[in-house]
This record gives structure tokens, C-alpha cells and sequence, in this order.
């Protein structure tokens, strides 16, 4: 698996210094917030495990699966809901966990949904944002890494449901899509 691997873009260590760093601002900003924390599957898992470990206030977790209709490296926008969230985000100040938002379009969804079921507060955490691409207006409120156009992997991203087990974040060699 890492001879497929061009260039780490971001490595073990770097992520998780930011990580250690957005636990501390959320903690602060949500100090006597009870959040409802929602995880996005399942790129995000393997940021939100690490994020919540750094986060010294009460917290609750959620998970929600969605799909979004398109190519492997491309979304269409069109998100079927697979795993619906077991608790109710009425009244609930919700941060929603993301490893990249790249067209917006998945994460402009879920906001608007989460907003009809009358949540207090909507704010989005991604690790990565890739904002070339964005296809509706929106901006994470706590983002990690700003990273250029590239279609990247690992530490929960994925490439055909491959490499999300990877610790770094990198660019694939041009030939493995091409197999
Ligand atoms: O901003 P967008 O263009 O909508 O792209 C971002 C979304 O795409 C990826 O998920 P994907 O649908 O690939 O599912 P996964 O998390 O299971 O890999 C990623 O985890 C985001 O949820
Ligand atoms: O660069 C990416 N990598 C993996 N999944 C993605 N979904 C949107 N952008 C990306």
C-alpha cells in the first residue's frame, strides 16, 4: 500500500498537533454547551476519534452515513441518508465532524436538514478543506488544513474504499487510477 503513495501531504505528526489545537478551541467555545457531536461516515471516523479524545468538556457523539451520489473522485450533490442519527438534535448545539469538504454540497445537505429538525446551532469542524471546487456558499467554522486541488487519501479518506487506514494524509501515483 505505501508504494502507492506519491507525496504525503500532511503527515502523522502535523495532524495531530492541529488536532490537539481544535480540541482546545472547542472545548473553550463549548464549555457550557452539552454539544451533540456528529460524526460523518466514514471518512471522518478516524478524525473524530482522535478530535474527542481531545476535548476536556461534556460531550455527546452521534453518527450519521450518508452517500452522496457521483464517481469515486467526484460528488454529484445528490445525498441519500444510509445511518440516520439515534438522538434528537432538537434544542442540541451540533458540531458536525468532517474530513473534507470539497464541493460543499454534502455538508450544505446535512445543514439544512439539521437546521429543519430545529437545532439550535449548526457549526461544522473539518480537518480539510479543499475550496477550489465549491459548488454552494459555506465555510467551516473550525477547519484543520486548507490543502490544495488534489484528490488526496488516507487517515479516513478514501480512493474505491482504499486507504482510509493510512496515518498521514497523501497523493496517490497518477497509475493507480488508471488500473
Ligand atoms: O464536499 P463534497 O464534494 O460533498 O465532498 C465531501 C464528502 O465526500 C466524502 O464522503 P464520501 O461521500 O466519499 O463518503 P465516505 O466518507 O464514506 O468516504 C467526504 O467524507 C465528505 O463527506
Ligand atoms: O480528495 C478527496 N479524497 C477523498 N475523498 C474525497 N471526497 C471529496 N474530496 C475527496
Amino acid at each position: 500500500m505505501l508504494n502507492e503513495i506519491e507525496r504525503v501531504l500532511l503527515t502523522e505528526e502535523q495532524l495531530q498537533e492541529k488536532i490537539l489545537e481544535l480540541g482546545h478551541t472547542i472545548s473553550e467555545d463549548y464549555y457550557d454547551k452539552n454539544p451533540l457531536v456528529i460524526c460523518v461516515l466514514k471518512g471522518a471516523a478516524p478524525f473524530m476519534s482522535d478530535l474527542i479524545k481531545r476535548v476536556s468538556i461534556h460531550i455527546e457523539m452521534d453518527f450519521m452515513a450518508v452517500s452522496s451520489y457521483g464517481t469515486s473522485t467526484v460528488s454529484s450533490g445528490e445525498v441519500r441518508i444510509i445511518k440516520d442519527l439515534d438522538a434528537s438534535v432538537e434544542g442540541r448545539h451540533v458540531l458536525i465532524v468532517e474530513d473534507i469538504i470539497d464541493s460543499g454540497l454534502t455538508l450544505n445537505y446535512l445543514l439544512d436538514l439539521l437546521r429543519r429538525r430545529k437545532a439550535e446551532s449548526t457549526k461544522i469542524i473539518t480537518l480539510l478543506d479543499k475550496p477550489h471546487h465549491r459548488k454552494v456558499d459555506l465555510k467551516p467554522d473550525y477547519c484543520g488544513f486548507e490543502i490544495p486541488d488534489e484528490f488526496v487519501v488516507g487517515y479516513g479518506l478514501d480512493y474505491a474504499e482504499r486507504y482510509r487506514n493510512l496515518p498521514f494524509i497523501g497523493v496517490l501515483k497518477p497509475e493507480v487510477y488508471n488500473r
